[in-house]
């Protein structure tokens, strides 16, 4: 079964109810039906947040389906050894070696209301009497397990289902807080369990640096550590800020009798302990604990999302006993979602193609309509100083259907005055200009980020659609001084890409395939990769239709502007945006240059008829007898549409030689069908259409 089956049967998959009816009114038949849809939604939602790191729903409404599973489960004694509430979630993947830990690692029982924290304490006094108890903070971070032989750093892996985890002691060597080596007098074994995190200060730091290299940032520093934790590569690893909190003993070859002795070894043997660590010796004492860590929470240099309540005596423990998913000493008393308001914690400006600067603020992570969020647009510099929003300062913040979330408006002013652009782009230091409400960098060209992103807009859906270039290999290949302008592209050679990191003859070969194969592209694509502020797809099929030639367009561009707006879709801003691009010494220079490898071919757009009017092709890999390009322009010609990537919309798929995976990947996951070169030809033959 495809997802996209699953999402059209399945409720709990996008978008799920948190609100349900009491389990009474259920029949014992729509019970069993509810309960088959939450196994499998949620064990959905385990690989998108454990394995993918990219969960789908917000935490809490996966508490909420994971609560009304195990809610229909007893009410009706559906329990099941396979249940995903019958195990911890997160199955080990292929690319590290899996290990078994040498005792499981389970999750915590948990809950935000103090009546469940309190139902905890009165069954650990029915089992085991009066206990003290150890208050600490509930880390959101990534659980791992270290192994100590002889004080020596043998393993580090990570949860994965509570039984085995990924073998990636490579990547936790390189973690600072983590030793390598024992000191003091360390038991001969040793097996611990740490929660490794990203400061909340260093993440800010990095996701400011992927906003500014025109990278996606992480949506919180869990993910950002989750992500990182999983890399293949531990030299970026070692280049990402990450840090440990150890918090358990798994197992050792000498243990002490409670958990707070232990843990006060911890520091001896090198293992860091958060100093908020706390013994109280009755429930409302861990119940106050937790309402003054939720104050302190702002202040810590880590994210944490509740507290944990142990009990401190081994042997209590033991005799407490576990389930097959929690440790049954333990229970998290967990802290609200913190919701749509929130601080600013610093600003980031990305540099567009065209070098418009956007503002973007990096936030303490909040939830926003469900989804957690860590920064948001500010949109330009007016719209900045009409708001008075400065770092500091707490704001709400909102989202408008899909697109990156936006400062609504100050809630709390910290200090004085607004945030200002700086007066010198951060990525090329070039001066910069203000333009009506925006900021623009001067530096063309030169400004690596709109080298950057012209680079991949022109290889990019709306551009020439050049696959194997994207935003990793355009960084890669301007990084090494490769690419200094688009046409650099029709220059690169196999030994150039072969000699950069990660690349094979394949990907070299296919790149150079792609680019030579882009020589001859239809006008309106050439139009388009252009970039030019305004021009998309669809104007610049317009503009292709009308004029048939590049050099009648160009022409009418940079001496008759007026002429242009004759075009549909095109207005007086249009016609100027084109009138200054064709006109600017820079643009007309790289544009020359391009044009010494490039040929746009006339354009035909008026010849065909209507006959695939309402179908949506896009293509992928080399055909044998014509070009992408001209397969594209021939159904264009005749009234479909061809796209860059694949959707709910798309009717088909031409796959040639050496296909793309994520255009193959996503036709599978919206049941669109896949065809090849004769399929597409007899397709269009059907249509009496010939493809020469
Ligand atoms: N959004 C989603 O789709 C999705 C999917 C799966 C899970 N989740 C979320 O993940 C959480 C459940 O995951 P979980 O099973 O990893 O539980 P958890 O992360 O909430 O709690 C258990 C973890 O707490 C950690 N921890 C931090 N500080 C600790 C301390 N001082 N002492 C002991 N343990 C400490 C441990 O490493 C342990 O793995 C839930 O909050 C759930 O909402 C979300
Ligand atoms: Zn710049």
């Amino acid at each position: 079964m495809s997802v996209a089956d699953e999402d059209a049967e399945n409720p709990y998959l996008r978008d799920p109810p948190t609100d349900f009816a009491s389990v009474e009114e259920l029949s014992e038949d729509e019970a069993r039906e509810q309960v088959e849809l939450l196994r499998e939604a949620v064990r959905e939602h385990d690989r998108r947040y454990y394995v993918e790191s990219e969960p789908l729903i917000a935490d809490r409404t996966y508490d909420a389906l994971f609560a009304r599973l195990r809610d229909l489960e007893d009410a009706f004694g559906l329990e099941h050894p396979d249940s995903p509430t019958r195990s911890v979630g997160g199955e080990p993947i292929e690319e590290f070696d899996t290990v078994e830990h040498v005792a499981p690692m389970l999750s915590i029982d948990q809950s935000g209301e103090e009546e469940d924290v309190r139902e905890f304490a009165d069954r650990v006094q029915r089992e085991v009497g009066d206990v003290d108890y150890v208050c600490e903070p509930k880390f959101d971070g990534v659980s791992m397990e270290f192994v100590y032989e002889d004080g020596r750093l043998e393993r580090a892996a990570t949860r994965g289902d509570g039984r085995e985890g990924d073998d990636v002691t490579r990547n936790a060597r390189t973690i600072g807080s983590v030793p390598q080596k024992l000191h003091g007098d360390y038991p001969d074994f040793l097996a611990v369990r740490g929660e490794v995190y990203m400061p909340k200060d260093a993440f800010q730091k990095h996701n400011r640096e992927r906003i500014e290299r025109g990278e996606e940032p992480f949506a919180n520093p869990r993910n950002a550590t989750a992500g990182t934790i999983r890399q293949l590569d531990p030299a970026v690893v070692a280049d990402r800020p990450l840090e440990v909190f150890f918090f358990d003993v798994l197992e050792a070859s000498d243990l002490e009798d409670s958990h707070s002795a232990e843990l006060e070894r911890f520091p001896e043997w090198g293992l860091r302990v958060t100093e908020h660590v706390k013994l109280v010796d009755d429930i409302d004492e861990a119940i106050d604990y937790r309402d003054r860590m939720l104050e302190a929470r702002d202040d810590l240099n880590y994210e944490i999302d509740g507290t944990v309540i142990k009990v401190d005596a081994r042997d209590a423990r033991e005799e407490l006993g576990r389930t097959a998913r929690h440790d049954r000493y333990a229970f998290a008393y967990k802290f609200p979602a913190r919701a749509e308001v929130t601080p600013i914690v610093d600003v980031a400006v990305q540099v567009g193609r065209t070098g418009r600067l956007t503002p973007v603020a990096l936030l303490e992570p909040v939830d926003v309509g469900g989804v957690t969020v860590s920064r948001a647009s500010l949109h330009n510099p007016e719209e900045i100083a009409e708001k008075n929003v400065g770092i500091g300062d707490t704001v709400r913040v909102q989202r408008a259907g899909d697109v990156i979330p936006y400062v609504e408006e100050v809630v709390e002013k910290d200090g004085e005055g607004h945030y200002e652009l700086p007066d010198h782009c951060p990525i090329c230091d070039s001066a910069v200009e203000r333009d009506g409400p925006m900021a623009f960098c001067t530096g063309g060209l030169a400004c690596d980020a709109q080298l950057r992103r012209s680079i991949e807009y022109y290889a990019g859906d709306d551009g020439l659609d050049l696959e194997g270039i994207g935003e990793k290999s355009v960084r890669q290949l301007v990084d090494a001084g490769l690419l200094e302008s688009v046409a650099d592209l029709y220059e690169l050679d196999r030994e150039d890409l072969t000699a950069l990191e990660g690349w094979g003859e394949t990907s070299a070969e296919n790149v150079l395939d792609e680019v030579e194969a882009s020589r001859e592209p239809p006008l309106a694509d050439f139009l388009s990769a252009l970039g030019i502020p305004h021009v998309g797809p669809t104007t610049a099929r317009e503009l292709a239709r009308e004029f048939g030639t590049f050099d009648a367009f160009r022409e009418t561009a940079e001496a008759e502007p007026e002429r242009l707006e004759d075009v549909p879709d095109v207005g007086e801003t249009v016609a100027k945006q084109l009138h200054e691009f064709f006109t600017s010494e820079a643009n007309a220079a790289a544009v020359g240059d391009l044009l010494e490898h490039v040929s746009p071919q006339e354009s035909d757009l008026e010849s065909g008829g209507d006959e695939l009017e309402s179908l949506t092709f896009v293509f992928t890999g080399s055909l044998e007898g014509v070009t992408r390009g001209e397969a594209q322009e021939t159904v264009e010609a005749h009234g479909a549409n061809a796209t860059g990537s694949v959707s709910g919309n798309t009717d088909y798929l031409v796959v040639g030689e050496n296909p793309g995976q994520t255009k193959r990947d996503d036709a599978e996951v919206n049941d669109v069908p896949i065809v090849d070169e004769d399929e597409f030809r007899d397709l269009l033959a059907e249509y009496g259409i010939d493809l020469e």
